[in-house]
């Protein structure tokens, strides 16, 4: 048990009913989930306000409520306080609850439109290769040293992050990298955390389903550099054109990493190949597995963390060139007759634009780009036509098929993506609804030396049709055809 004047500590309280020198047993923000003397937070959310929930969670032994109004009949046993924004209650009252575990050691976070995982991802295996015990919080997995857990949310709840950040103070782990999603941001989610460092990738079209317009998504984003403290260091992609604005009110050091223009990390790509890129960083040359010029600002971005960090320069490049892929990131298998298969997690315009023109850069010879690509349901609707667009100008031959519908009807997703193809590129497209058909269509179209690119689902192991989530791997279906065309 916790006394829940600590716990509050730092929150910024308009007032209180009762009191609140008690003991408490958890934080609780699912009604649903309370159990006896825990502390219930009422947070307004994006369907239902949790303040209609309050009667439910003290039935259910709620001790205290946590809520931005006191509209409602007040019980003599229970605790009312009243604060100006609920989830950043919630967020200051986790940390306070698991002994602000992030102020113990170096949590990184990464924010930006594409590269989140990656940059993560490479992040966690530099410092494990250089003999650190790491944690990563990600939309691929939760990794407490060498423990694994399910990602639920790129970004995880703030009662969720320090539960997991003590964990890792448990476990010994020294440095934890994680992901900072625009919705984590806005949710406050990532509040009351202390951050040794924040990365910024770039800046492209999404979520305008939830931020309404690119100004507000823009400076979401930056909100997460405008908390950092001053001990923390600011590192951005001078490149991308909202690189320098993140860092333009942020207290925390200022660093920039780019390919094109001048920063305090450069990195130069000096010759591409499918099964890998040898670049210049700084004046060392680097053989790095990874493949595209958006993964050599996500190199770049690591090695410049890493020495922020303070890892030392030769070291750093050093197992910079034995870093694997990431799961479900420009993966690819290839046939026995000479196809390649790609999978990537390309979901939004920037990143498909990307990936498709890394293959046309590596393509050697008259070979055809087939892509398989859909969009999610229950998302950002203005995606789909530009996306589609991408699809068929970048290819010989694009295939419009589901990608997670969720609750929409999958085949309005599919007319939505169509209105973006141009008269000139319509011939090139086809749409198959069951994106295992696609797959396989993908595969009966192609020849030895093609490429099929299958975008937008990368590691999800899940397809979500109606709100049911069954099993579909994008590389497990490919590799299935391959071995059927092998066989005829
Ligand atoms: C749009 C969005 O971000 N939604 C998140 C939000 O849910 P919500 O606002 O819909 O919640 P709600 O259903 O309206 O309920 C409001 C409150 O009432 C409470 N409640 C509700 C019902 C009840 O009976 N009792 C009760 O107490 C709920 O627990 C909640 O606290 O708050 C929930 C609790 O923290 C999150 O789980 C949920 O994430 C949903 C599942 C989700 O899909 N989020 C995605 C969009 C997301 O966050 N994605 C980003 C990554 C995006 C990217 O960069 O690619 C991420 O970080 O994962
Ligand atoms: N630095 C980058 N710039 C542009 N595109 C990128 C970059 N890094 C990766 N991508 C593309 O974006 C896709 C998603 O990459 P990644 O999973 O690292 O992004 P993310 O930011 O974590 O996405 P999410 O918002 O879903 O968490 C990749 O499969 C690749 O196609
Ligand atoms: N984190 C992203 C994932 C999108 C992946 C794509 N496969 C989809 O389902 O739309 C989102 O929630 O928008
Ligand atoms: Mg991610």
């Amino acid at each position: 048990m916790k006394n829940l004047q600590d716990i509050l500590y730092k929150v910024a309280i308009k007032e209180v009913f009762g009191h609140t020198n008690i003991a408490i047993n958890q934080l609780v923000f699912d009604s649903r989930k309370v159990s006896k003397n825990d502390v219930f937070i009422a947070q307004k959310g994006v369907n239902v306000n949790g303040h209609s929930y309050v009667d439910k969670a003290i039935s259910l032994g709620a001790k205290a409520i946590i809520c931005e109004d006191f509209s409602f009949d007040k019980k003599e046993e229970v605790t009312y306080i009243k604060v100006d924004n609920a989830n950043t209650a919630l967020a200051i009252m986790a940390s306070n609850f698991y002994n602000n575990p992030s102020a113990k050691f170096p949590v990184v976070g990464v924010t930006g439109t594409n590269g989140k995982t990656t940059i993560a991802s490479l992040l966690y295996q530099l410092f494990t290769k250089a003999g650190y015990k790491v944690g990563l919080l990600s939309t691929v997995k939760i990794l407490v040293d060498e423990t694994e857990y399910k990602a639920t949310h790129t970004t995880p709840d703030s009662i969720a992050i320090n539960k997991y950040l003590d964990m890792m103070l448990e476990a010994g782990v020294e440095y934890c990298f994680m992901e900072v999603s625009s919705h984590g941001i806005h949710q406050k989610r990532t509040q009351g955390l202390t951050f040794a460092g924040g990365i910024f990738t770039n800046l492209s079209h999404d979520h305008l389903d939830y931020h309404k317009t690119f100004a507000e998504y823009r400076n979401v984003k930056k909100e997460f550099f405008d908390g950092l403290p001053k001990s923390a260091f600011a590192l951005t992609n001078i490149d991308d054109k909202n690189g320098n604005y993140m860092l333009q009110n942020t207290k925390a050091k200022k660093y920039s990493y780019a390919l094109k223009t001048l920063a305090d990390f450069k990195s130069r790509i000096l010759e591409k190949q499918i099964s890998g890129t040898l670049i210049s960083i700084g004046r060392t040359e680097v053989w790095t597995k990874l493949i595209g010029v958006f993964n050599i600002y996500n190199l770049t971005a690591i090695v410049a963390t890493a020495e922020l960090l303070g890892l030392e320069k030769l070291e750093v490049l050093t197992i910079v060139s034995q870093l694997e892929s990431v799961s479900g990131r420009f993966q690819y298998t290839i046939s026995d007759d000479g196809i390649t298969a790609i999978i990537d997690y390309a979901h939004t315009p920037d990143a498909l634009k990307n990936v498709l023109e890394t293959v046309n850069d590596i393509r050697t010879g008259n070979e055809k780009v087939i892509t398989v690509v859909g969009c999610g349901g229950d998302r950002d609707k203005t995606k789909r036509p530009k996306m589609a667009h991408i699809a068929s100008q970048l290819s010989n031959q694009a295939i419009f098929t589901s990608d997670n519908p969720r609750t929409e009807n999958p085949q309005t997703i599919l007319d939505e993506m169509e209105i973006g193809v141009s008269p000139e590129n319509y011939r090139k497209t086809l749409t198959v609804l069951n994106r295992r058909q696609a797959i396989k269509t993908a595969c009966k179209l192609s020849e030895t030396g093609d490429i099929i690119l299958i975008a937008g689902k990368g590691h999800e192991n899940y397809q979500e049709i109606n709100g049911v989530r069954s099993h579909f791997d994008d590389l497990e279906e490919v590799t299935n055809c391959f071995n059927q065309l092998k066989k005829n």
